[in-house]
């Protein structure tokens, strides 16, 4: 949507007619889209629909525009209740458009009962458990809170959650339960074998993890990073192979929605699993099985996704060819993506999904690892659940994780990993309490390290001119990392050339990984706020300090992130390069990628979809850690300056963050402000109402 909105006086004189027609209300959603409060498509559905339907009454054309608009705001439904109780809340449009509102919803049907008339009188709509399917382009599911879907969004979700329901039905036939229990108490001897403590933390969750995966066709782990949700997978694909009875054949594939995503979970994966290795003591061949796992790969590149299309190589007449499937960074698959995922595993497949469910959700419709985990937090564990745990892993489940009845069969197969191992410091503190909304304790803890100076792991500056963020960036902020380094690795080019080919490859290398050191997150890509601005901002200054020479939209030392996939060059969305001079022709520049241990690179020539990279929004930060990360808030942020985002963006630090805000508030406002995507996924997977 656009960021400055207009609405002129006409438009207030159109929403203030006596009776809104229908004929309004198709000009009044074209002037909704002309000031920017929908898109042109959102009112372009409206002017289909009523081509479809000439009786369509104003009610579901305005329903239409605004469901439209929502999916292109993540959310994959339309709660119509929450529509007529408090229209704000839904469209989210600025203040200075709530009087148009108003007037524009004072013509329009004050009770969901003649909402609800509206659409179950037109055939575009098709109302479930009423009509039968005729590829009406809207779908109304019924009940209390009724749930308005485009019909390509609700089959996503029924998919999913039929899927889903499948993959859960516990099935223990299959597990040995002797020696189950002898090897993960092999592969967990450094935990206690058994606790009755209530304390969470006390727990062996990760043990717990592996235990229940095994019951089922699906796993979720979930925690904060540095939780051990790659150390578990590991060692539950050690359990898998050691008990197997076929696993010489098992088939395992990695999978990321991200290219380094990827790459990190398969370097995590394969340490992890090798690190077994004294546990094993030789009974298990760890290093044939990492080699028979091959790479990690990206889910588009896994389902061979078809550019411009919504078709997938992989489907359910053409399944992956896999036994186990471990995807890493799950909280980034939007709901189309998983729906491709899930029809194009085998039945008989196990998957292993991994993620943070408090990161923020992808931009596409869904959130589907945060809807998953609505119990992982509680654990609702049944008490055959209970009972299982304590015969294949020897622990006491605590008796404030257990439900009596009713709870989600997914419930069963989610554990929430709650002890992080590389995470505790002040980092780690500040991340927590923005998780639980505490904004006061966030601030607290930001002024108290504030005060150490600039050195200190956490900085934040709230007000103030941009012109220092880009300076911090460049100069650094007291002895924490910043492109300085870069800078000076760059500088080497002109002081010493490299003079043989590994030499320009160590040089390369040393560039590419000294840039990695730290990054500018931003909340928005527009305004000096943005990522454009402050692109714009760190390229003068280190152009004034001759650290690049900008002449054209390529030089030596330009950053640059992918933005689409291309298999065919090997460059994946969210990949990061840097344009260098080539050993054979240096005056020829060429984009180097780091890949695995070693470099990868592609002409500029080729690289049509690149944005440069000094500043980076922290939706394509996910999946990425830098030692020092910087969250900008921009004041034009509105509701993207949310807590997913801020907790995104702090938990991309390893070593130190600072916090830099356009005006004082945005911080606390963004803490208080957790995002809630309208979905009726967990509705389909209780109801089992898959119609
Ligand atoms: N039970 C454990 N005992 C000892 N070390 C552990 C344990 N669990 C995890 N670790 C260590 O903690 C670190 C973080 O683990 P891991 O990378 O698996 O976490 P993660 O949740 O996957 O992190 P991320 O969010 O970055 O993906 C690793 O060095 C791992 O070896």
């Amino acid at each position: 949507m656009k960021s400055k909105r207009h609405l002129d006086v006409h438009t207030q004189d159109l929403f203030a007619a006596p009776e809104l027609s229908v004929q309004y209300m198709l000009t009044a959603l074209q002037r909704l889209s002309d000031a920017g409060l929908l898109r042109r498509i959102d009112s372009a559905l409206a002017q289909f629909l009523w081509s479809q339907d000439a009786a369509a009454q104003p009610a579901l054309l305005m329903a239409a525009a605004v469901l439209a608009q929502m999916e292109g705001r993540g959310h994959s439904c339309l709660p119509l209740a929450e529509l007529v109780r408090s229209p704000n809340n839904v469209l989210a449009w600025p203040k200075e458009a709530l009087a148009a509102q108003e007037v524009l919803w004072a013509q329009l049907p004050a009770s969901l009962t003649d909402w609800l008339a509206a659409l179950q009188r037109s055939p575009v709509v098709r109302v479930l458990g009423r009509d039968a399917d005729h590829g009406q382009p809207l779908v109304l599911l019924g009940g209390e809170a009724p749930l308005l879907y485009l019909r390509r969004y609700w089959d996503y979700e029924r998919s999913v959650a039929a899927h889903i329901a499948s993959r859960t039905a516990v099935d223990e036939a299959g597990v040995d339960e002797a020696k189950v229990r002898l090897w993960l108490d092999r592969l967990f001897a450094a935990s206690a074998s058994s606790t009755s403590s209530a304390e969470a933390v006390d727990l062996d969750w990760q043990k717990l993890a592996c235990a229940l995966a095994l019951r089922g066709q699906l796993s979720v782990i979930t925690g904060g990073p540095g939780t051990g949700k790659t150390y578990t997978a590991a060692r539950l694909l050690a359990l898998l192979f050691a008990t197997a009875p076929d696993a010489q054949q098992l088939r395992v594939a990695l999978a990321a929605p991200t290219g380094k995503a990827a790459a990190r979970l398969k370097q995590s994966i394969d340490t992890a699993l090798l690190d077994l290795n004294p546990v094993v003591q030789g009974e298990l061949d760890l290093q044939a099985l990492v080699q028979r796992m091959g790479g990690a790969r990206t889910l588009h590149s896994l389902l061979g996704a078809r550019p411009d299309t919504r078709h997938w190589g992989h489907h359910a007449g053409k399944p992956l060819d896999v036994d186990v499937l471990i995807v890493d960074e799950a909280s980034m698959i939007h709901l189309e993506m998983m729906s491709a995922l899930l029809q194009a595993l085998p039945p008989t497949a196990r998957l292993i999904l991994l993620g943070d469910k408090d990161q923020l959700a992808s931009v596409e419709a869904g959130a589907v690892l945060g809807d998953l985990c609505r119990d992982a937090q509680a654990g609702c564990y049944l008490p055959d659940t209970v009972a299982y745990a304590r015969r294949v892993t020897g622990l006491e489940i605590p008796a404030g994780f257990v439900a009596a009845q009713a709870a989600l069969p997914l419930a069963q197969h989610t554990v929430m990993l709650r002890k992080s191992r590389r995470f505790g410091g002040p980092i780690g503190q500040l991340a927590q309490a923005v998780n639980q909304g505490e904004a006061r304790q966030a601030l607290a803890l930001l002024e108290e390290h504030s005060r150490l100076g600039r050195s200190a792991v956490l900085w934040a500056r709230q007000g103030g001119e941009v012109a220092e963020v880009s300076s911090a960036a460049v100069q650094g902020r007291g002895s924490q990392a910043s492109y300085a380094a870069y800078a000076q690795s760059l500088g080497l080019w002109r002081e010493s050339r490299p003079q043989t080919e590994p030499a320009h490859q160590a040089w390369v290398m040393e560039v590419l990984q000294s840039f990695d050191r730290f990054r500018l997150l931003c909340a928005v890509r527009e305004g000096d706020w943005g990522v454009a601005g402050l692109n714009r901002a760190v390229e003068a200054q280190l152009q004034a300090q001759g650290v690049i020479r900008k002449e054209g939209e390529w030089y030596m030392g330009r950053p640059v992130m992918v933005s689409r996939n291309d298999a065919a060059l090997g460059v994946f969305n969210g990949d990061i390069g840097m344009a260098l001079p080539s050993f054979a022709d240096p005056a020829r520049l060429r984009v180097y990628f780091l890949q695995g241990d070693g470099l990868h690179h592609v002409s500029t020539a080729r690289l049509a979809h690149v944005e440069t990279a000094f500043a980076m929004t922290v939706h394509k930060s996910q999946g990425s850690e830098f030692e020092h990360t910087a969250l900008v808030l921009s004041a034009q942020g509105g509701s993207v300056l949310n807590r997913e985002l801020v907790y995104t963006g702090i938990t991309r630090a390893r070593e130190a963050f600072t916090l830099w805000a356009e005006v004082p508030g945005l911080l606390a406002s963004a803490i208080a402000s957790p995002t809630q995507r309208s979905s009726g996924l967990l509705r389909f997977l209780e109801q089992k109402a898959l119609d």
